[in-house]
């Protein structure tokens, strides 16, 4: 069931109407649907069943505390990838014990603060990393728990932006060197194998990349076990796709039934890391038609929503569908190039659309829920829109508009100046 569907002629998030959210909070604004969010977490917790299994939802996609803390109260464990996510998850109220911490370049001092939380393993991306992260385990006189996360070139079949697992990629260990690797990993003192690790990539609409690289690993694990080395758990990252238009992704269903089979007979834990798949199609962005432009070539649609709110289409050519807030719009249906005001031409948030608007009407941009505010910027003196949460009937505010003030904290002129 969609969360986001037209009541009396006008699109609603749950209960509320996003004409009232509109009103109330200005434009552009996130909103989130909690159900949405509820539901599309507990798909995978629910899929993988009886299996034991950690859910361990990619902050990078939506990093919002009332996210998070919706997400916590369900039993979520966490990925993050700096010490910001873990102080986030952490205020969140989320649990250390079932945060996983990946990404090529973690500094000494997030180590630090991840073992002292008491985190539940590091994904370890090269021999470098694992001797730094000996060294500051030794010095705290602790043990880090590490899985290493291997490449197994595979092609994900997605945009090349986001595409992790091929072997010219920057991220984790070949799956070649892999091994030797792992022997490294547990000569050192203070480190304590547990698991292996791999994420080939972001928006996969199809199981045979995941079931290639889920071969893979495991010919790893039990080639790793033959030398003795025990292996825990599996980390099989994140990546499930999602509708943006017309794409068909494996559910969450189908997906946990791929992987069990394979993993049948085995006592390995599974552990996941899906961002986009719990809250894209749990977010739209509302924005508001500034002004209607024809040239002698094309009609604009110039929103007050703009790349600084809302990178993908810039950034991956994104597709996102852009719906009127009032059922069937206003005017004449032309085709429109729906632009924001930054002074970049890349700065559009979707071309070449069918839309029947005048200046004033709402439009919501869907499924803006993962990588939409989590990768926006000030870009030309913005400040970021706010965020409201919806459940139900009730609207909340879970973070608000910046201000003015807000764009400039922290910044002072020279001596003499102002
Ligand atoms: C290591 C890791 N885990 C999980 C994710 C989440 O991916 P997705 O949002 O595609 O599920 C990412 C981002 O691609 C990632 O880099
Ligand atoms: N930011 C990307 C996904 C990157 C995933 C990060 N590992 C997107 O919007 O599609």
């Amino acid at each position: 069931m969609d969360h986001f569907v037209y009541r009396e002629d006008a699109l609603c998030a749950e209960a509320a109407s996003l004409e009232d959210i509109a009103a109330r909070f200005g434009t552009p604004c996130y909103v989130y649907s909690r159900a949405t969010l509820e539901r599309h977490w507990r798909a995978f917790d629910d899929a993988l069943g009886e299996h034991p299994h950690l859910i361990c939802y990619a902050v990078k996609a939506n990093a919002n505390l009332a996210v998070l803390n919706l997400l916590a109260r369900l039993g979520s464990g966490f990925d993050i990838v700096s010490v910001g996510e873990l102080e986030r998850v952490m205020r969140a109220g989320g649990d250390p014990a079932r945060v996983v911490f990946s990404g090529i370049g973690k500094q000494a001092h997030e180590m630090r603060r991840a073992l002292e939380v008491g985190i539940r393993c590091f994904n370890v991306e090269s021999e470098p990393e694992l001797e730094r992260l000996n060294a500051v385990a030794g010095e705290m006189g602790l043990r880090a728990p590490v899985s290493l996360r291997v490449n197994p070139d595979v092609d994900p079949g997605t945009h090349p932006y986001i595409a992790t697992g091929l072997k010219e990629s920057k991220f984790g260990i070949d799956i070649g060197d892999a091994r030797a690797v792992y022997r490294r990993a547990a000569a050192l003192p203070h480190l304590d194998v547990v698991g292996v690790d791999c994420h080939i990539g972001s928006q996969l609409t199809r199981l045979a990349p995941f079931q290639d690289a889920l071969d893979r690993v495991l010919a790893l694990v039990d080639a790793l076990q033959e030398e003795g080395l025990s292996i825990h758990h599996l980390d099989l990252g994140g990546g499930l796709g999602i509708r943006y238009r017309d794409e068909t992704p494996p559910s969450p269903a189908e997906y946990a039934a791929a992987l069990k089979a394979r993993l049948s007979g085995r006592s390995l834990e599974i552990l996941l890391e899906p961002g986009r798949a719990i809250v894209g199609n749990a977010g739209v962005l509302l924005t508001r038609v500034e002004y209607v432009k024809s040239t002698a070539h094309k009609h604009f649609a110039i929103v007050d929503a703009a790349m600084n709110d809302l990178l993908r289409p810039a950034l991956y050519q994104g597709w996102h569908e852009i719906v009127p807030v009032r059922a069937g719009g206003s005017g004449e249906a032309r085709l429109y190039d729906v632009v924001g005001p930054v002074c970049e031409t890349g700065d559009f948030l979707g071309k070449e659309r069918t839309l029947s608007i005048v200046p004033g009407d709402l439009l919501a941009v869907r499924s803006a829920g993962a990588y939409g505010f989590s990768m926006s910027s000030n870009y030309n003196a913005r400040p970021r829109p706010p965020e409201v949460m919806v459940d139900g009937e009730q609207v909340y505010e879970v973070r608000a508009r910046e201000s003015i003030e807000h764009l400039m904290a922290g910044e002072t002129c020279l001596p003499g100046g102002i």
